[in-house]
């Protein structure tokens, strides 16, 4: 294995767990933290209390609060912070990245000013990056990887060479990673399965069952591949790890922010009070915000999206969004998926 020197901009639960598989991995690597007292206790004290509270990290990862020093000379940069300041993060760190450094992303979410997919931002930011660009996404709560309990991922990018060369710096005996060649579906999929799990949330808060849950993930999937086809995805995609993988992950586990979120909201909390007790990005409250917008702007139906925007940003009821989705006109499964319906 080719033992690479990784800066991992991103101090939060994911950025700490991606830098414990490189670190295992033999990789050398330098995490950046907002936060200077973040930053001094990943350095010198190995742990990260915040975010994976309990949790003792390789000695041999290093951490500063300066971007600057975090990506010079870095043969991979990878970007791990929320979806929302990944484009300030880029275009603070661009003049600095290495000729030829391998780009990586693992951010879930869209931009809300533009809805552009995070390799969208990333690009705009820095345009010779569009070469050597990978995303990384599927089922993986940052608490499980950094028990090295066993998860799978994806790396997806327009080049093979660069998704394989993640691939090998990345995979481990507990962190096993596949390929894709469709990054527009893995970083759709990675995106709008939030919002399938903030709704999946709801519906436990509402003390529903089984079914309902059964009911969310699929026919959030076929919501998810209506609007990911329009955006250029590959179908099959969605069957993959950034898709039904990453939708059980998150529908059905409380580790998920997403669907904590949604339990309490479905209990009857306010957002606002909400997120600021949890102290954790929520990306899909964002994403939900930007899929009503682009489900608009491609007139792709996202029935369980509107439902989910109408509870987070108009007040809606929890109950009366869930009524209105069970008396939608009648329809046909398989139309629905194809992006056919009747009018
Ligand atoms: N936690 C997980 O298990 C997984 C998370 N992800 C994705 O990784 C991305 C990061 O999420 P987490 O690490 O979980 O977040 P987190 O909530 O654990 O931590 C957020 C991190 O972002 C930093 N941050 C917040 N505002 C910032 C700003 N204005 N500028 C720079 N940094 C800022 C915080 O200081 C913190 O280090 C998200 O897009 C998430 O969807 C993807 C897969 C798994
Ligand atoms: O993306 C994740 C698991 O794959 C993490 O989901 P949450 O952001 O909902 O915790």
């Amino acid at each position: 294995m080719v033992h690479k020197r990784v800066a991992v901009l991103g101090a939060g639960s994911w950025g700490t767990a991606l830098a414990t598989v490189l670190a295992d991995n033999g990789c050398n690597v330098m995490v950046w933290a907002r936060r200077k007292e973040l930053a001094e206790e990943i350095d010198q004290h190995h742990t990260n209390q915040k975010y994976l509270p309990n949790q003792i990290l390789p000695a041999s990862i290093h951490a500063t609060h300066s971007l600057r020093d975090a990506v010079i000379d870095r043969d991979i940069i990878l970007f791990v912070v929320p979806s929302q300041v990944v484009r300030t993060v880029a275009k603070e760190v661009c003049p600095y990245v290495k000729e030829n450094a391998m780009i990586l992303h693992a951010s879930k979410g869209f931009e809300l000013e533009t809805y552009k997919r995070i390799s969208e931002v990333l690009i705009e930011e820095c345009v010779d990056w569009k070469e050597r660009l990978a995303v990384i996404s599927g089922p993986s709560h940052a608490e499980e990887v950094v028990r090295r309990s066993p998860t799978t991922v994806v790396v997806a990018s327009e080049s093979n060479q660069v998704a394989e060369e993640a691939q090998s710096v990345l995979m481990n005996s507990y962190f096993r990673v596949y390929t894709n060649p469709d990054l527009i579906g893995v970083e759709v999929g990675g995106a709008l399965k939030n919002i399938i799990g903030l709704a999946s949330g709801v519906a436990a808060g509402l003390d529903y069952g089984d079914n309902a849950l059964a009911a969310l993930m699929t026919r959030g999937l076929a919501e998810i591949a209506r609007l990911g086809i329009q955006l250029g995805a590959d179908p099959l995609t969605f069957v993959g790890l950034a898709g039904i993988g990453d939708l059980i992950a998150t529908c059905t586990s409380q580790h998920s922010r997403n669907w904590r979120a949604g339990y309490l909201l479905g209990r009857g909390e306010e957002l606002q009070q909400i997120l600021t007790e949890m102290g954790m990005v929520v990306e899909g409250v964002k994403t939900t915000q930007a899929a009503y917008s682009l489900a608009r702007k491609y007139q792709v139906e996202m029935p369980i999206a509107d439902q989910l925007y109408s509870i987070l940003f108009q007040k809606k009821h929890p109950k009366q969004a869930v009524s209105e989705l069970m008396n939608r006109g009648r329809t046909n499964e398989l139309d629905e998926i194809r992006g056919f319906r009747k009018s």
